[in-house]
């Protein structure tokens, strides 16, 4: 289990800091099956998980629903048959925040 699963999100404001150059490598370490993606000028964070058919997806898409609910912040999911693409970033900031590592590391462990 990495360190990241086992944080808490914090509450995040407008204004609040995005993850610095410097801190991007040790954070990515720890959730190396994550890309870096950026879209309009937003760094996200982003994986592709794989599953058997719809049904199994649609589960798996639904846990992530709940995790992000307890902790209000929430991803971008497209499920698909046998596939669901899940990508962080954090909308106040138009980018990368803590909680996006944290939630990226925490939905890695719904499957562990
Ligand atoms: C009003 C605002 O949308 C809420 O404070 C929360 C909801 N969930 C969220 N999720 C993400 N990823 N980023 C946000 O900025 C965010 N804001």
């Amino acid at each position: 289990m990495s360190d990241l699963s086992s944080l808490k999100c914090e509450a995040c404001q407008v204004g609040a800091p995005k993850v610095t150059e410097e801190e991007l490598p040790s954070l990515l370490a720890e959730i190396p099956d994550w890309n870096i993606e950026i879209r309009d000028d937003i760094m996200q964070l982003e994986r592709v998980f794989t599953f058997k058919n719809f049904k199994e997806a649609l589960a798996f898409t639904n846990r992530v629903g709940e995790i992000a609910e307890e902790v209000f912040h929430h991803p971008s999911i497209l499920t698909e048959w046998g596939q669901v693409t899940v990508t962080w970033w954090t909308h106040k900031i138009k980018g990368l925040h803590k909680n996006d590592f944290i939630m990226a590391a925490k939905t890695d462990e719904i499957l562990s």
